[in-house]
């Protein structure tokens, strides 16, 4: 008996505002009621780090990891050995990688600003880094050597003084070793073998080990980015880069295989993560699905990739290419492709988006390793108000005024009248303080 092939059940509508209800219940994914449970999860594991510092890294490491990271600090020498150790080929692609995404990030390099006021006043913004940065690379359903490039990168660029990366051990108690390869690549000295939440908690309080860090960076899995969003205010973070997500915009244009590739490509993150098309083809709609279900057969993370799909997957047959457009704004995704005729004119169209990547020679993988820009990015909706991490996330700026006599005098009634108003008498009298 021959069994008959499965197709993916990969939710198809042409119903706009059917459509853009199921957007918002996929931005939603990682929040509100599904995720209560995981957030008060998150909420305990920090309180504990909190009173116990090492004592539930190590704790909580054997419990979601498997293994007691003691020590928990990787000895130096183990990076130079990774990247001694690691392949040649590998070594190669890591520095191209590591040489483009550093080409990028010089360029976003702010520069100070120095005003003179109508008076000859100094008004002026300078930037300085951060002192400590918490870099968190994941380590659970996959290892990332290019986060560590991702994060270190700019982090070095901006001239932070102090780098420390976490990222969960792997089975042998040890992280990935090309992780440890690409981190003695990118020049970081102090790595720690914890990831979740409890890394997270680690960088915000800091532990006996574990120093405590000004801003956190990094992406992570569903846990990691409810615990840097619990710490945010006491340190601050990047961004909420949680499970990946992809949406592609496709007209006739594009080729079945290749959409089906690029929407496998951040399925296969997490079963969190959300792939999503919109197109214009009735016939690409339709071939989709058995383009996926054939680069699914012998998938290595076929199961990782087909509850992503079937949860957080959607195809939307779209009138035209505005209407996708704005379905697109709606879900504001991480990723964004354009396989259409004219990706450029329709990139224009679009208000909100992590990243874009136009044309057919642009798979979102090139972003992911080596294109340059940073692939550490919003999710969840939350490119509507962030951006990419970059090398302002490591810095913070400060004004600069300087008044001379004239214009304190030119200014003075103004700013009492103001002080007054306010019921503020020392702000006025400070300054009545100072005139002739
Ligand atoms: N948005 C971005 O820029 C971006 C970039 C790269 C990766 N990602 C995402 O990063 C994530 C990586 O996830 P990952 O799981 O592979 O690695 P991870 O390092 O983010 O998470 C692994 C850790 O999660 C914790 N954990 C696992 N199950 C838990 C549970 N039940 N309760 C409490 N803690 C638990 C464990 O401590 C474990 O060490 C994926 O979602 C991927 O899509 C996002
Ligand atoms: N697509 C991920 C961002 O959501 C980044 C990544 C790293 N390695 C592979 N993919
Ligand atoms: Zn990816």
């Amino acid at each position: 008996m021959v069994a008959s092939p499965t197709t993916i059940t990969l939710a198809c509508l042409r119903d706009q505002a059917a459509a853009a209800a199921r957007l918002e219940a996929i931005a939603q994914r990682t929040s509100g009621e599904q995720i209560i449970q995981a957030a008060a999860r998150v909420d305990a594991i920090l309180e504990r780090v909190r009173r116990e510092g090492d004592a539930a890294l190590i704790a909580l490491t054997e419990e979601f990891d498997g293994v007691r990271p003691e020590p928990l600090r990787i000895p130096q020498q183990e990076l130079a050995a990774a990247w001694e150790q690691c392949p040649a080929h590998l070594r190669r692609a890591l520095e191209l990688a590591h040489e483009r995404i550093l080409a990028f990030h010089r360029h976003q390099r702010p520069s100070d600003l120095a005003v003179t006021g109508p008076h000859g006043e100094l008004l002026g913004r300078r930037w300085r880094p951060v002192e400590r940065a918490g870099l968190y690379v994941p380590g659970g359903r996959a290892s990332y050597p290019s986060t560590v490039l991702m994060n270190a990168v700019p982090a070095k660029v901006a001239g932070v003084g102090r780098l420390v990366m976490v990222t969960p051990p792997g089975p042998t108690g040890q992280p990935n070793p090309t992780v440890l390869a690409a981190a003695h690549l990118a020049g970081i000295e102090e790595i720690y073998r914890v990831g979740g939440a409890q890394a997270i908690g680690a960088l915000a309080y800091g532990t006996a080990s574990i120093p405590r860090v000004d801003v956190i960076t990094g992406p992570g899995n569903l846990y990691v980015t409810l615990a840097k969003k619990a710490v945010y205010g006491q340190v601050a973070i990047d961004s909420l880069a949680g499970p990946s997500e992809v949406l592609v915009i496709a007209d006739h244009t594009a080729r079945p295989e290749q959409v089906a590739a690029d929407l496998l490509a951040q399925a296969e993150h997490d079963p969190l993560a959300a792939a999503i098309l919109l197109t214009t083809s009735e016939a690409l709609a339709r071939s989709v699905p058995a383009a996926i279900e054939a680069q699914l057969s012998g998938h290595p993370r076929a199961a990782i990739t087909r509850a992503a799909l079937e949860n957080w997957g959607l195809i939307v047959v779209c009138e035209d290419l505005d209407q996708a457009a704005a379905l697109s704004d709606c879900f504001a995704p991480e990723h964004l492709e354009l396989l259409v005729e004219e990706p450029e004119a329709l990139a224009e169209r679009i208000q909100h988006a992590g990243a874009i990547f136009l044309g057919p020679y642009t798979p979102e993988a090139v972003g992911d390793y080596l294109a340059g820009p940073n692939h550490t990015l919003p999710t969840s909706g939350t490119a509507r108000f962030a951006g990419a991490l970059s090398v302002e996330t490591f810095l913070r700026h400060t004004s600069l005024i300087r008044f001379n006599r004239q214009a304190l005098h030119a200014t003075a009634e103004a700013v009492v009248a103001l002080a007054e108003s306010e019921g503020l008498h020392s702000h006025a009298e400070s300054v009545r303080q100072r005139l002739d």
